[in-house]
């Protein structure tokens, strides 16, 4: 049963050390003084949300979240607003995001049975949110925290958090992960995600996307013509299930329930 919703400001909580930066405000460690209990506080600006004209989004996005409940998505337990800023309440994932993680890999790669971890935990994240007709995730290694004993969190709202150190951004964030009917500007269904989870996949396995080019230009060719290569040192099951997502047609692509028992997860995650 929900709780009475208790209304929360600033000064309930301790602010630590700025945790990330976003396009519409950064992200902080914070303690709620009573409790003590430990929580990410984003704070977006109000301003910046105006004059990008995603407040709809936003207060969609804040909508949807709040009543999500799942092990491998980032809970928001409750938001609150001043004149000037709009503060989300967040779960707080310790081990940061995957994107960092993977740059701290010496090969700057995981490893299969990692990879498939991941890609098995945020499967099931997935079918969660398309049972619930939720899509779109904006699924990418910057968008993905790891909370205690590693595990995966989808952790965006719809707008991306910006890493500090992520060359990847343009205008709008990076566009190795769009599918190629986005690239086209057609509408978009949940086979949306299953294109994304692909080139996660590959990124995992490999250390960079399989379309990534310095043009971006070049990038959409590339997914367009589902242009990739695989190194070698990718098992024939990996590349299997890549080579299961990675298709042009959405409606071709690998159902997730079908993922989640694919040859090369259930070897990986036993
Ligand atoms: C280089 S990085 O890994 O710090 N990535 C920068 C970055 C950008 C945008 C959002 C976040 C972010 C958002 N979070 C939310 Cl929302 C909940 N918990 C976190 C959350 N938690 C978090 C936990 C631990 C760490 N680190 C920093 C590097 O050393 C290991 C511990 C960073 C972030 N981070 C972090």
């Amino acid at each position: 049963p929900q709780k009475p919703k208790k209304t929360w400001e600033l000064n309930n909580f301790d602010i630590g050390r700025l945790l990330g930066r976003g396009k519409f405000g950064n992200v902080y460690l914070a303690r709620e003084k009573e409790s003590q209990f430990v929580v990410a506080l984003k704070v977006l600006f109000k301003r910046q949300i105006g004059e990008s004209n995603v407040e709809h989004q936003v207060r969609r996005e804040i909508e949807i979240q709040s009543h999500l409940r799942h092990p491998h998505i980032l809970r928001l337990y409750a938001y609150f607003h001043d004149d000037v800023r709009i503060y989300l309440i967040l779960e707080y994932a310790p081990q940061g995001t995957l994107f960092n993680a993977l740059q701290a890999q010496p090969l700057k790669r995981f490893d299969e049975r990692q990879s498939a971890t991941y890609i098995q935990a945020l499967c099931s994240a997935l079918l969660y949110l398309h049972e619930r007709d939720i899509i779109h995730r904006d699924i990418k290694p910057e968008n993905l925290l790891l909370g205690h004993k590693g595990v995966l969190k989808i952790a965006d709202f719809g707008w991306s958090v910006h890493e500090p150190n992520s060359m990847r951004m343009t205008l709008c964030g990076t566009v190795d992960y769009l599918p190629p009917e986005m690239v086209q500007g057609k509408p978009h269904t949940k086979n949306v995600d299953l294109w994304s989870l692909g080139v996660l996949c590959f990124e995992l396995l490999v250390g960079h996307a399989p379309f990534y080019s310095k043009v971006y230009d070049e990038t959409y060719k590339k997914i367009l013509k589902v242009d990739y290569k695989l190194p070698e040192h990718i098992s024939k099951a990996a590349a299997h299930l890549i080579s299961k997502l990675l298709v042009l047609n959405p409606q071709h692509r690998l159902p997730l329930d079908q993922v989640m028992v694919h040859p090369w997860i259930l070897a990986h995650t036993q």
